[in-house]
């Protein structure tokens, strides 16, 4: 484990796997939102952020890779949920900590992967998520490699749920009550339309 005085090594990893139902089954990641496409809007917030930057995906793997990091696939079929994307990237990350966001949160705080690891240190923990506002946020986390095969195991027993999952490890909770916006994700074309129109 490394100390505090230690720099933490980070592999960052965008998630963008999913099946995008509630916007009509599209790829999310490759929807424009205000002139760009939102995995873009990941790659510039928080690429910066992090010491390797991975992009997990599950179609359109070429558009993706225009984007300029590796891209790679989920291990388990039939999308099973952001779990999947984790596991895979434990597997995939250079660095013995990979950070993840998705790829519909446009807006995600720049100063994300600095506050998680503060947490994850603060506590001795295995697992740093986001909250805000009393409301989880676990796409948005910090995990330690080493629980890849807890993870792992977890699917292979049918477990889908990122928070039951946390709470069988050493999780530590960090509160972004001052930036609760930055955590918005865009679900449905309307919710798209909408962000897109504020800005
Ligand atoms: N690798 C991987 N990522 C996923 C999977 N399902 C969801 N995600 C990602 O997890 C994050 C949060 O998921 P959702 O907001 O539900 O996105 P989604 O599943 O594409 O959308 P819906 O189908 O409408 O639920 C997004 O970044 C998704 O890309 C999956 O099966 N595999
Ligand atoms: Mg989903």
């Amino acid at each position: 484990m490394s100390s505090p005085m230690e720099p933490a090594r980070i592999t960052g990893v965008i998630l963008a796997g999913g099946r995008g139902q509630r916007m009509g089954g599209v790829d999310k990641g490759l929807v424009d939102f205000r002139g760009r496409p939102l995995a873009a809007w990941a790659v510039e917030r928080f690429g910066p952020q992090v010491d390797e930057l991975l992009i997990n995906a599950n179609r359109n793997a070429r558009r993706y890779a225009a984007f300029g990091p590796p891209v790679f696939g989920d291990d388990l079929e039939d999308f099973p949920g952001p779990l999947a994307g984790l596991h895979a990237a434990l597997g995939h990350a250079a660095h013995p900590l990979v950070a993840t966001v998705p790829c519909d949160s446009p807006l995600l705080p720049l100063d994300l992967v600095a506050r998680l690891l503060a947490g994850l240190r603060e506590h001795d923990a295995e697992v740093a998520v986001a909250r805000a506002l009393g409301r989880g946020q676990p796409v948005f986390c910090l995990c330690r490699r080493e629980l890849r095969a807890s993870l792992g195991a977890y699917l292979a027993g049918g477990g889908r749920a990122m928070e039951r999952w946390f709470a069988a490890q050493r999780v530590a909770w960090v509160d972004f009550d001052d930036c609760a916006e930055g955590f918005h994700n865009l679900n449905t074309a309307a919710e798209l339309d909408e962000a897109a129109r504020a800005g």
